[in-house]
């Protein structure tokens, strides 16, 4: 949770303010301060808003992962969102949109009670949709998905979900679940750390944000494997996912496998059964599953499962971006923009060491956004002030 401005009346702030650590943007009524108020590089990047009509500061809850506090530009993109490009860090880690009006900033807004922006970090190039896989509890979701990540272990990563409910004993921590108390669960779940929660089974389970991007940004594939409610939850957010429901052959064929696994009690095979029922009823809700997979027998089930997300045309693009090192210091500010495109231009120290002197950073294909990433950034060097000027032309 970010720093929240005290509400107290103004007579005039300076918001043409020389220092690199702050911005001042205006919207509409509203005008964001962007940045650090003094030069201590330890002290929090925060936001203030103020409303020039009151001219009072507004109490503002920001959510998401903050950038480094290093020292930035900042510009409007659209009404929705601002970008803020960070000097000093890698070029992967420089490129953030501060959201103050997206359809997830209005939902928390009323959620809250109060003003909320979030931060969303730009990632560069489209990833494949992550793969959200639901059934009843034995069915085999957990035995596909292991097959699944042995056979292609570069192609998918599994989404680590938080839980309440104890290890089993074979499950290793940060592996199989992120295993945590209640109270730390549900503070994270107010701060908008998680993507979705739900109580399963009597125990609280959720799936972090943190969880699926880390997956993504890897640049595999994101599996999660989460419960109808979560599955619903997911459906309604920014991201766009593939739903499968794994159903059993029969339901005494699925209360076999529940108690041959023998990790359960028999009071929590029962209450996994009594679930299983209302889960398989859910399954054919309209619009929510794009597909259903019979798992009679495993292998057969497991070359559906294959067939069906090959059949999935999601791509990765990271090709067609021009910047292949992203790792490297980069040290741009905003120059100019236009509908599309927004232009950056280097420090002429690092233009010396090799940096292009200018890039054009796409925005047209951008998707996702807060509460996760935002993808779909394209990033093109571009030769001279010339070529730039055509660029955003
Ligand atoms: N909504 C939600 N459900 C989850 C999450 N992680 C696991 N689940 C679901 O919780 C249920 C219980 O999981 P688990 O305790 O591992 O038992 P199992 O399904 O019997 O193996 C299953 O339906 C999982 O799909 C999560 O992050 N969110
Ligand atoms: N097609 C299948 N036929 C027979 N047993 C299966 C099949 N798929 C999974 N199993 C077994 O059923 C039990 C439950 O599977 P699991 O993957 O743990 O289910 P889930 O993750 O859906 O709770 C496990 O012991 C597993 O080995």
């Amino acid at each position: 949770m970010g720093e929240e401005a005290p509400e107290f009346r103004v007579e005039s702030i300076t918001l043409e303010s020389k220092d690199r650590h702050q911005n001042a943007i205006d919207v509409g009524n509203k005008t964001y301060v962007i940045g650090r108020s003094d030069d201590d590089s330890k002290s929090p990047f925060g936001i203030k808003i103020l409303d020039k009509l009151t001219q009072t500061w507004v109490v503002t809850i920001v959510l998401g992962a903050q950038p480094p506090s290093k020292s930035h530009s900042a510009i409007l993109v659209n009404d929705e969102k601002i970008l803020v490009v960070e000097k000093g860090v890698s070029l992967n880690d420089s490129i953030w949109f501060l959201e103050i009006d997206t359809p997830f900033v209005k939902q928390q807004r009323k959620i809250k009670g109060s003003e909320v922006v979030s931060w969303s970090k730009g990632v560069l190039g489209i990833a494949q949709k992550p793969v959200v896989i639901s059934g009843p509890s034995g069915v085999g979701k957990g035995t596909l998905i292991a097959k699944l990540m042995k056979e292609y272990p570069s192609k998918f990563g599994f989404s680590v979900s938080h839980t309440t409910r104890s290890p089993r004993v074979k499950e290793i921590d940060g592996v199989h679940y992120h295993f945590t108390g209640r109270s730390k669960m549900e503070q994270d779940i107010s701060e908008g750390k998680f993507l979705e929660f739900a109580h399963v089974h009597g125990n609280l389970y959720g799936t972090s944000i943190e969880a699926v991007e880390s997956v993504t940004d890897e640049g595999k594939r994101c599996i999660l494997d989460i419960d109808v409610q979560g599955a619903r939850s997911v459906r309604a957010s920014s991201l766009e996912a593939i739903f499968i429901f794994v159903c059993p052959p029969s339901f005494e064929e699925l209360e076999q496998r529940l108690r041959a696994r023998g990790t359960e009690t028999e009071e929590q095979i029962q209450k996994r059964l009594k679930n299983a029922r209302a889960e398989l009823d859910q399954s054919n809700s309209p619009g929510l599953f794009d597909h259903l997979l019979v798992n009679d027998d495993l292998e057969t089930c497991y070359e559906n499962l294959k067939k069906l997300l090959s059949l999935d045309n999601g791509h990765e693009d990271l090709d067609d971006c021009f910047i292949k090192d992203g790792k490297a210091t980069a040290c741009y500010a905003i120059l100019s923009k236009t509908e599309s495109e927004i232009l950056l231009q280097s420090d002429t120290s690092e233009v010396e060491k090799g940096a292009a002197k200018l890039l054009a950073l796409g925005l047209s294909s951008l998707t996702g956004g807060a509460p996760g990433r935002t993808r779909g950034l394209k990033i093109q060097s571009v030769n001279s002030i010339d070529n730039g000027l055509k660029a955003i032309r």
